[in-house]
């Protein structure tokens, strides 16, 4: 069995990097910025006031000035402002020629086309200079999966079309004579297809487009039809079926239909029968079929392949650090991903640990990572986890 750093780097070897596609930038968030865009105007595009008040060519305590005209956000003052003289400004407007900063409305006293400042006057001239926000050339470097915060300055900047890395296409077939769909009647022996659509909300949370596939019954031309099916995914997911059992078909088949296999096992806890190559002109990776070690391998296996898909470099899920606030026993010869629960004080794993437990894992908020041979750990230890 190969290790999960070993079976990640087979992993980002098998995946393609995707090519770039134009979306509207309304479209934008939550996407891959494929190559850096280039501001396409200073922003202010003229000196701007950053208060309501009055443009002035220069401001001492109780001097009078004769208000000639009026500048607002998108309807400028045409014309200079000189001596004795002010231009009643509001936020975000041109400040007009001549003037040196803007009095505050609150610093001053109007009677008709007369004002007089007051005797105490603040020291800022309230004047953003063109350009101090972003200038013409400037850029925003990809990729970066952005956010709503980089759609606003992207829009800022007059890009309406964004170049993206295209969401990568995922098939899930889900293996199993025991699988219905939620809404089904399931029969005496029969389950909910449950972590499929764990997986499906998953691959939609870190920006993949997922697709699921009609249920593939434990049989060769059943999960042959269902391969058929998959069409042009970047990446096929099975569920199920990747053990050794005699209704264990996806191995086998998978080799017939001509996939060259990279690996098949990994010594971790929960999802040791995962298995990955390459079908047809996909990648392709087989989960094993109990719950948790299905979505804990989507943490851990695809959603690093995912991003290396999308661009965002081939990185293991980050890691952080807490403090233990139970103690734990020792590890064996598989890298162990816990269910766990984070607080303010630290970190436990939770009492039950087998791998078909889903209320357990929505209990969880934590992977906490155990190393292979681990030893006894105390109470205030510190260890890895992975954020759910
Ligand atoms: N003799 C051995 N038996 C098993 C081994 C082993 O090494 N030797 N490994 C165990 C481990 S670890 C795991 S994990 C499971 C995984 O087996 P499979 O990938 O072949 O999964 P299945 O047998 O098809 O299903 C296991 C379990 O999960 C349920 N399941 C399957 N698909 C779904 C789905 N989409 N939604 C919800 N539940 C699903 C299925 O009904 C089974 O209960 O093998 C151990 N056995
Ligand atoms: O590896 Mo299995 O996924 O332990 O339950």
């Amino acid at each position: 069995m190969i290790t999960v750093a070993q079976a990640l780097d087979q992993l980002f070897a098998l995946a393609r990097p995707l090519e770039a596609e134009t979306v509207p930038l309304s479209a934008a968030a939550g996407r891959v910025l494929a190559r850096p865009v280039t501001a396409r105007r200073d922003q202010p595009p003229f000196p701007a006031s950053a208060m309501d008040g009055y443009a002035v060519p220069q401001a001492t305590p109780g001097a009078r000035f004769t208000v000639i005209g009026e500048s607002a956000a998108g309807s400028r003052f045409d014309g200079p402002v000189g001596p004795g003289q002010a231009v009643r400004i509001f936020t975000g407007a041109p400040v007009p020629q001549g003037a040196t900063r803007i009095v505050i409305q609150e610093d001053t006293m109007r009677e008709g086309d007369t004002i007089t400042l007051r005797d105490t006057l603040d020291d800022n001239p309230y004047i953003r200079p063109a350009g101090t926000d972003f200038r013409i050339g400037d850029t925003v470097a990809a990729p970066r999966l952005l956010s709503s915060r980089d759609v606003a300055l992207l829009a800022a900047m007059n890009i309406a079309e964004v170049p993206v890395t295209r969401k990568p296409r995922v098939a899930l077939i889900s293996t199993g004579d025991e699988l219905v769909m939620p809404g089904d009647t399931p029969g005496p022996d029969q389950i909910i297809a449950s972590n499929t659509f764990g997986l499906h909300a998953l691959l939609r949370d870190i920006g993949a487009a997922p697709r699921i596939l009609p249920i593939a019954r434990d049989t060769a031309a059943s999960l042959t039809h269902a391969f058929d099916l998959v069409e042009d995914a970047d990446l096929v997911i099975t569920i199920g079926g990747a053990s050794v059992g005699d209704h264990d078909l996806v191995a086998r088949v998978a080799a017939e239909l001509g996939m060259e296999r990279a690996f098949h096992k990994v010594a971790m806890r929960p999802g040791k029968p995962l298995m990955s190559g390459r079908l047809r002109d996909a990648m392709m990776i087989g989960l094993p079929g109990n719950p948790v070690s299905a979505m804990v391998c989507g943490h851990v296996f695809v959603a690093p392949v995912i991003r290396a898909m999308l661009g965002l470099g081939a990185a293991p899920a980050p890691r952080r650090r807490a403090t233990l606030t139970a103690p734990l026993e020792p590890n064996g010869k598989r890298e162990h991903y816990m269910r766990a629960q984070l607080t303010d004080d630290g970190i436990a794993a939770l009492d039950r640990q087998d791998s078909s437990l889903l209320s357990v894992l929505g209990a969880a908020n934590a992977l906490l990572v155990r190393p292979v041979d681990d030893p006894a750990r105390a109470i205030g230890e510190q260890v890895d986890y992975l954020p759910l």
